[in-house]
């Protein structure tokens, strides 16, 4: 297994014992990496900036050298407390900013590091100004006190080596590709039972934990507190590093934190012999540095010096897939049912009083005009939107407004008008999402690796539902490879894996070839046998009306019809609202 090479970093202080400023060099490394890696789990995985890891790491700095020193506590009391109050600190920020939108989190997360540094600058009595606090005792493990910069280096290597560890694991967990999934496309992984904030909070919470570790190892390893390392300056920093190195790859970003620290150390002799006069001219080069990597690697130096990941086929561990929910129950009982679904967006009425009811075991068409509410309804039903009346039944519990990751879990899955898939993901991963739902790993039972088996499982679910839809082949591969038609068809395995019984399938044979529309029937037909409900839009009326047990027609958000194929073909209103657009058109 590569990733424990890593530890293979535990050699570097004796390569570099006699060189005693290389040894603090290194510790600085380690110690940025680690923040820099606290922004691999906020940014590259969950798609979220923020300029305060480092007011995080003050908080915790902050807080073990006033125990340590005021109350000449143990400075692991130091680290439980700091790691507490950054905890609560990033709780309280999260829970403040991580429904903003676009720009207002990475905005306010600058407002509160701000305000931070000023308080730690000028709290004298407390923080010691920007004198600082100092004599801060040396750590000890087992009785061994780390008191240089070689006894350290293992310590906060260690740690480094650890978490990269840990963030293995969570890439390659439910959360992993939950929070990639909430980056690409929030109502997606909605639609798969993601909480959207709350795994953006949760995520928010292990960045900001990383960072108050960082924070402490560098408190103990210089002996001595003052605000200048928790600057905004220095988050602006870990985030260029990140992003330089390539903050989607974990060894991109440690990558960064090494080159960074390394420039830093360079710069700061070089730049003022070269301008003869002393400043920070670093933080310039650095803005150069990052403008010239970003021009020329976009993604970051690591996948440039790599290549696009190669996914080669892995073995999958032996496992049974999640236990199947058969469908159940009697055939033709309803299963999901609308009454008088109203949805206005400004003045305009996109559904209107539109009611239907699905039964077990049927597949029913939902055809219209082009603009006559389908998507809407669908969006209504899934709770992608909420509606302005009516109410939505599922399984007869009612689930009228509720969010689309509470509809999920109850037995409802959907796909979209266009493919949502995730390129930076394998075909088997994109599947996979759709296990969340059905899986229970929490962040600490994935950072410790102790999710290995439901993990299995999970794939094997996945890779049973790809194989069904005929995709096992390609399940290694990039989803961005598929054609527009396979990408059809892994939507459509993401339903399977997901357990769902009903299944809204919006436009699913747009893209499709002949051969493929055929093969897609063949499936439909063969899982509304088995018991699942099928509601699909689609403008292809040979495919529908081969399909369909019946067919609801709409126009300008109105119902005008419902019957079997053959009914809604005859009826004058349908065949009305189909010429005029043919008329118009
Ligand atoms: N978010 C929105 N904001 C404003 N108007 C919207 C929104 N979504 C849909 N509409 C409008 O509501 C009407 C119904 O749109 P909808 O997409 O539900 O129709 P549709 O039957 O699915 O059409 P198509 O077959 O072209 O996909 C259209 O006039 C559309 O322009």
């Amino acid at each position: 297994m590569r990733r424990y090479l890593w530890f293979a970093l535990l050699f570097l202080p004796f390569l570099l014992a006699p060189f005693p400023f290389y040894l603090t060099l290194l510790n600085f490394f380690a110690i940025a990496a680690l923040v820099a890696l606290s922004l691999y789990v906020l940014t590259g995985l969950g798609g979220m900036t923020s300029f305060a890891q480092a007011a995080f790491m003050g908080v915790a700095a902050y807080a073990t050298a006033l125990l340590t020193t005021r109350a000449g506590v143990s400075p692991w009391a130091g680290l439980a407390l700091g790691l507490g109050l950054t905890l609560a600190f990033a709780l309280v920020l999260g829970l403040l900013t991580v429904r903003l939108k676009g720009h207002f989190l990475p905005l306010s997360t600058i407002a509160w590091q701000v305000a931070l540094y000023i308080l730690a600058g000028n709290l004298v009595g407390l923080t010691g100004g920007h004198t600082g606090l100092t004599d801060l005792p040396a750590l000890a493990l087992f009785g061994l006190p780390l008191d240089s910069p070689f006894r350290y280096a293992f310590l906060s290597l260690f740690l480094l080596a650890l978490l990269v560890l840990a963030l293995h694991n969570l890439r390659e967990s439910r959360l992993g590709r939950a929070l990639l999934a909430l980056r690409g496309d929030a109502l997606t992984a909605a639609s798969f039972g993601v909480d959207p904030a709350a795994l953006r909070l949760k995520a928010f919470l292990l960045a900001g934990g990383i960072a108050g570790l960082a924070g402490f190892l560098y408190a103990h390893f210089l002996r001595f507190v003052n605000p200048t390392p928790f600057s905004l300056e220095a988050s602006i920093k870990y985030l260029v590093m990140a992003v330089a190195g390539g903050v989607g790859t974990i060894p991109g970003v440690v990558l960064g934190a090494a080159l960074f620290t390394g420039l830093e150390d360079w710069l700061k002799d070089l730049l003022p012999l070269l301008l003869g006069r002393q400043g920070n001219y670093e933080t310039i080069a650095y803005g150069l540095v990052l403008a010239g990597i970003l021009l020329f690697a976009p993604q970051g130096l690591w996948p440039l010096l790599a290549g696009r990941r190669a996914f080669g086929r892995q073995a999958l561990p032996e496992a049974k897939p999640l236990p199947q929910r058969p469908p159940s129950g009697r055939r033709g009982e309803v299963v999901l049912e609308a009454r008088g679904l109203r949805k206005a967006f400004g003045g305009l009425l996109a559904v209107n009083g539109v009611s239907f009811a699905l039964r077990r075991g049927e597949i029913l068409a939902l055809i219209g005009p082009n603009g006559a509410g389908k998507s809407t309804t669908f969006n209504l039903v899934t709770g992608a939107l909420p509606p302005d009346g009516g109410q939505v039944f599922l399984f007869g519990k009612e689930v009228t407004g509720l969010p689309p990751y509470r509809v999920h879990p109850l037995g409802l899955g959907r796909t979209f008008q266009h493919p949502h898939i995730f390129p930076e993901m394998t075909v088997l991963e994109n599947a996979a999402l759709a296990t969340y739902a059905r899986t229970r790993a929490g962040f600490l039972q994935v950072l410790f690796g102790l999710h290995r088996k439901e993990e299995a499982r999970a794939l094997a679910t996945a890779l049973e539902a790809l194989r069904r839809v005929g995709l096992g082949e390609l399940a290694w591969e990039r989803a961005d490879r598929l054609t527009a038609g396979q990408q059809r068809l892994l939507e459509l395995a993401r339903l399977l894996a997901s357990g769902a019984e009903v299944l809204l399938l919006d436009e699913p044979g747009a893209g499709l070839r002949a051969g493929e529309k055929r093969e897609l029937a063949k499936l439909l037909l063969a899982l509304a046998r088995e018991g699942y409900s099928v509601l699909l839009v689609d403008h292809d009326m040979d495919l529908v009306m081969g399909l369909a047990d019946r067919v609801v027609v709409m126009n300008y958000g109105e119902k005008i019809a419902e019957g079997t194929p053959e009914e809604v073909q005859k009826n004058p209103l349908v065949r009305a609202a189909y010429l005029g657009e043919v008329e118009a058109a």
